[in-house]
């Protein structure tokens, strides 16, 4: 099978970098964006000025309000935050032609249902071929040509080998993977992770803290991807380990970029005012607490983050009980 066309749906700062990233690999892409401000703005000055700002769009990317537009594609990149991904696909399914490939390119879990994008994607497009791509790739500096590796999970080795090739652009390196369970959790669990190091920094807690923090909140991301049945080795890829690394150390992060103001002592109210962007750990943190509470999975630095998140506590409290917690092995 080869494919020529490339659907994204979302034009958020990252489906648009996707977007770049098809058209330099020799796709024929069509962008579908909701706001008629991102369709005006791409197709008359070639840039997303409300969501990527300062880049100039290859002329390969063309955009379209209409999903109905993208029923004729050979692949579809599905972009929306998390949280909307089942309205999306459910609003695309008229459209969609059965066998062509969803890549699923949101990080986050369902709130409520705790359902991860590929059961979404079973639920709303059965027998949907699925893959995976996430990992350590700010929109700004992909859609910039800078250099990005990040994992693509399929769990077919064919179409997987396919869309690798597909997908690959100058600077833009994926890498494969047959697990799609550990793909999700670890791009879901860092975004929860990235606002702690973001309070870490902002309270001026130190690298000590911010190293630790990392390092046990990755012990927390790799339990929760092994309980779900993912693989603990995915997660040391760059869906996970390396993600977590990008989104803890900088402020280009949304989500770290929360936790900065929290720690500096913003009310989440305050912090989250006025933006349009997504913060999706902000949105996955009720999700990941239940999961784990389902699973039986001890995910201590998460559950906080909720609690603190949904104002059951305050960033002090939290520091104190994560800091008295019973002394245990290392490995545990
Ligand atoms: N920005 C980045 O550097 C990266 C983002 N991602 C992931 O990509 C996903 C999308 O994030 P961004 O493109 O950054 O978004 P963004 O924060 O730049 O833009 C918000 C997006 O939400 C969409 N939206 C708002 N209300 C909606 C609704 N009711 N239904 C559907 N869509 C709605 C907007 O159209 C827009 O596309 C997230 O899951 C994020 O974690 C993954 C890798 C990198
Ligand atoms: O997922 C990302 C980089 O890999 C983007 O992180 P933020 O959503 O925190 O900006």
């Amino acid at each position: 099978m080869e494919f020529r066309t490339a659907g994204v749906i979302g034009a958020g700062a990252w489906g648009t970098a996707l977007a770049q990233v098809t058209a330099w690999a020799g796709l024929d892409t069509l962008l579908q964006a909701r706001e008629a401000e991102v369709v005006e703005s791409i197709s008359q000055r070639r840039v997303n000025e409300a969501f990527l700002p300062g880049v100039t769009l290859d002329p390969g990317v063309r955009v379209t309000p209409d999903l109905a537009e993208l029923g004729d594609r050979d692949i579809i990149l599905a972009v929306p935050p998390a949280q909307h991904m089942r309205a999306t696909l459910e609003a695309f399914r008229p459209h969609y032609r059965p066998g062509v490939p969803i890549v699923l390119c949101s990080k986050g879990i369902e709130r409520g249902s705790l359902k991860l994008m590929t059961d979404v994607l079973a639920e709303t497009l059965p027998g949907a071929p699925a893959a995976v791509l996430s990992g350590p790739s700010f929109a700004g500096e992909v859609a910039r040509g800078l250099p990005s590796a990040v994992t693509l999970a399929c769990a077919d080795e064919a179409l997987g080998e396919e869309l690798l090739w597909t997908l690959s652009a100058p600077g833009f390196r994926p890498y494969l993977a047959t697990d799609l369970i550990g793909a999700e959790a670890g791009g879901a669990v860092k975004n929860v992770l990235a606002i702690a190091c973001g309070i870490v920094e902002g309270r001026g807690l130190g690298r000590s803290a911010h190293a630790a923090l990392i390092t046990r909140g990755f012990a927390e991301m790799t339990r929760l991807a092994v309980a779900l049945g993912g693989k603990a080795e995915t997660v040391a890829g760059l869906c996970g380990l390396g993600d977590l690394v990008l989104t803890c150390s900088s402020p280009q992060s949304r989500n770290m970029s929360l936790g900065l103001a929290l720690g500096q002592g913003l009310s989440v109210e305050e912090a989250l005012a006025g933006k349009r962007s997504v913060a999706e750990g902000y949105q996955s943190a009720p999700a990941v607490r239940d999961l784990a509470a389902a699973l039986g999975v001890e995910m201590p630095i998460c559950t906080a983050l909720a609690a603190l998140l949904n104002g059951e506590t305050s960033v002090d409290m939290v520091i104190d009980n994560l800091l008295s917690r019973p002394l245990r092995a290392e490995g545990g």
